[in-house]
């Protein structure tokens, strides 16, 4: 079994007396995509912004490749090799599709100004640019600005920005909300495309049920902040302690 590339130990955060993550222990691997589910109020976003740095536990910690990053900044996570894609918020509404990409390769690449070189490397960037653009199908979007797009589209380019990133871990939190029946799907199939890299990680916080039995390969489940299941999907599924977790209705059959 490869080495995992993310590990959490320990972690907790409390909100006054309320515990939200409650001492959760998960290693995750290369390879693998976890899809993390549990009712209402059970704790998976607030794990997930423990593990990106939107907020830092009251107690234990988090390792990307090898190294404590617990205390790290957000931006220091992301250029440590973690990609969180965001609902909007990390798009530049003003700027084309192309440009918000490119923005993310040339971050990446961390390439100054060099007058020498500028003209090239802009060449180089927009090219990477535009395979990403490709790889999402926004390629005829290129020159459109973001807040023109439709909320699908815009959804889409989230996706290209964190394949752009090309990060280690790539967290996705309910990819498919809000989006239509039709758009759906190209998102789940850009995912499916990420998971067939054996070098990536990818965590999913999702309600549907029909995306986990699409998509992962292990399934962990929090309930009331704490991990209460943690194995292969059927397996998951079938356990006493899920069904009475969900009582039948928290996963969606879409
Ligand atoms: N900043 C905060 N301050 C106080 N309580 C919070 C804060 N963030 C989350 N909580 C509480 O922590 C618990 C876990 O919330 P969280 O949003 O992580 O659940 P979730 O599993 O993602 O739920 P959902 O499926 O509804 O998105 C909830 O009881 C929530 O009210």
């Amino acid at each position: 079994m490869s080495q995992p590339s993310l590990v959490t130990k320990d972690l907790t955060i409390r909100f006054g007396g309320h515990v939200a993550v409650d001492r959760v222990s998960c290693a995750f691997r290369p390879g693998e995509l976890t899809a993390i589910v549990g009712p209402n109020g059970a704790g998976k976003t607030t794990y997930f912004n423990l593990i990106s740095g939107q907020l830092s536990p009251t107690a234990g910690r988090v390792e990307l490749l090898g190294q404590d990053i617990t205390r790290f900044t957000v931006s220091a996570r992301t250029h440590a090799g973690l990609g969180r894609a965001f609902q909007l918020t990390n798009l530049f509404p003003r700027l084309t599709v192309l440009e918000n990409v490119r923005l993310v390769v040339q971050a990446r690449a961390r390439r100054g100004f060099n007058l020498f070189t500028m003209a090239q490397s802009h060449r180089d960037l927009t090219e990477q640019a535009a395979q990403v653009l490709e790889q999402v199908r926004l390629t005829h979007l290129a020159d459109q600005t973001v807040s023109a797009l439709s909320h699908g589209d815009q959804r889409k380019l989230e996706v290209a920005a964190l394949i752009a990133l090309k990060p280690k871990v790539f967290m996705f939190d309910e990819p498919t909300a809000g989006m239509s029946v039709e758009e759906a799907p190209v998102i789940l199939d850009l995912i499916a495309g990420i998971k067939a890299d054996p070098e990536a990680t990818v965590l999913l916080v999702e309600h549907k049920m029909d995306v986990i039995r699409s998509l992962a390969d292990r399934i962990m489940v929090l309930h009331n902040g704490a991990l209460v299941a943690d194995g292969a999907p059927a397996e998951v599924m079938a356990s006493d302690i899920v069904q009475e977790a969900y009582l039948g209705k928290e996963l969606t059959d879409v």
